[in-house]
């Protein structure tokens, strides 16, 4: 059986304690001369389209720096030319950056020869992107079996290994029709499939879902957040919807013009923006559905230090506006038995209504001890 392989065959020299990505002063630009940009004192100050005009490059990575830890959901967002695809292409180098480091496992990406390259994207990662990138001619089953086959696993093996996936992402059943047989989401499964058929560490989405109407792609949010529930792995995700990037991310990575606007938690990024721009991004969102009590919470006096019914301080400010009014009385934020703070009904609503100031003015503070 010497076409079959397993993980066990990987040659890495991969550090255990290293994030999934830590990428360093990153820049890939596009045009005549583009080494020469990132060096340059005189190009610092310009914005990208003085950039442009100055030199006839095309900066859509800007000096970015940043670490995916292993086992997050790792959002990049911005709109569209911000250079999400860009960056996310450069860390596997299907795109080459133009200065930098970026470092996979501790290991040096750029460092790697043709073989090391094909392995890294073969078997440590994995892409799934918008338009779905299916063989129309072949099975719903040969296509979530293809990565496997193009790493040399065996028929038997390969068909064996596809059909799980297969099931595992809802399509069983399905597996001898051709992709043109099934709906843009059904599709989509089939790219999530192929995708996590050849076991990588690294699920990289190029917005895999926005050819999708709202149900379906709603319906599929809902899977990768199953999918990562279950297995845990890493996934760096692109998308220009804020929706779907606070409800998939953990952490989100805000680009414009090739620069990162802000790094946080959707919880840091809606309570805190960075600048004006953020500031614009988040307006819409409902922000008791993604700011915690930790945030919302003021110090407690003296008789509410040890009373009142307790909260978590990850607990949602919806959910503590349910408890506030079903105990009648502010509600105390607890963490390992002491008390952190308090919320009551107006602070809380301070939260609905965006004018909590978004500072955290209690966070990590002990009030009284319990
Ligand atoms: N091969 C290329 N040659 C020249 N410029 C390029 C090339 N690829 C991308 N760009 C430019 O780089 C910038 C970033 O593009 P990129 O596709 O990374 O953005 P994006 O945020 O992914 O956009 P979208 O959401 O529309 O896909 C854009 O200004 C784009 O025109």
């Amino acid at each position: 059986m010497t076409e079959t392989t397993s993980n066990s065959t990987k040659q890495t020299s991969a550090d255990p304690a290293a994030p999934a990505f830590a990428v360093r002063d990153l820049w890939k630009v596009f045009g005549p001369k583009a080494d020469r940009v990132p060096g340059d004192p005189a190009h610092k100050d310009l914005t990208t389209a003085e950039l442009r005009e100055k030199t006839g490059c095309t900066a859509a990575v800007r000096d970015v720096s940043f670490d995916v830890q292993r086992g997050e959901v790792f959002v990049v967002m911005g709109l569209s030319g911000s250079g999400k695809s860009t960056l996310v292409r450069t860390l596997t180098r299907l795109i080459e950056p133009t200065s930098g480091s970026i470092a996979m496992d501790g290991e040096d990406v750029l460092a790697m020869d043709k073989n090391r390259l094909r392995e890294l994207r073969r078997r440590q990662t994995a892409m799934v992107f918008q338009n779905f990138g299916l063989l129309p001619h072949r099975s719903v089953l040969d296509n979530v079996a293809y990565g496997l086959e193009i790493q040399g696993v065996g028929k038997a093996e390969r068909r064996a290994k596809a059909q799980e996936i297969v099931e595992k992402v809802g399509l069983a059943g399905m597996e001898e029709r051709r992709p043109g047989q099934l709906s843009g989401g059904q599709q989509q499964r089939v790219g999530l499939a192929r995708a996590l058929a050849v076991d990588p560490e690294v699920l990289l989405f190029d917005e895999p879902f926005s050819a999708l109407d709202p149900l379906i792609r709603r319906d599929m949010q809902e899977e990768v957040i199953r999918l990562h529930r279950e297995e845990g792995r890493t996934m760096v995700f692109i998308t220009h919807d804020l929706a779907e990037a606070l409800r998939l991310g953990d952490r989100i990575m805000l680009m414009r013009d090739g620069a990162i606007v802000q790094l946080g938690t959707p919880e840091e990024i809606v309570a805190n923006p960075a600048d004006q721009y953020v500031r614009d991004f988040v307006r819409d969102v409902a922000r008791e559905q993604v700011i915690s009590v930790r945030r919302a919470m003021r110090p407690a006096d003296a008789a509410e230090s040890d009373s009142g019914a307790e909260l978590a301080p990850d607990t949602l400010v919806v959910d503590a506006i349910e408890a506030v009014a079903q105990s009648g009385e502010p509600c105390r934020v607890v963490e390992d038995g002491r008390t952190l703070g308090v919320v009551d009904h107006e602070r809380l609503l301070a939260v609905v209504a965006g004018i909590d100031g978004g500072r955290p003015d209690t966070e990590g503070k002990e009030v009284a001890a319990v």
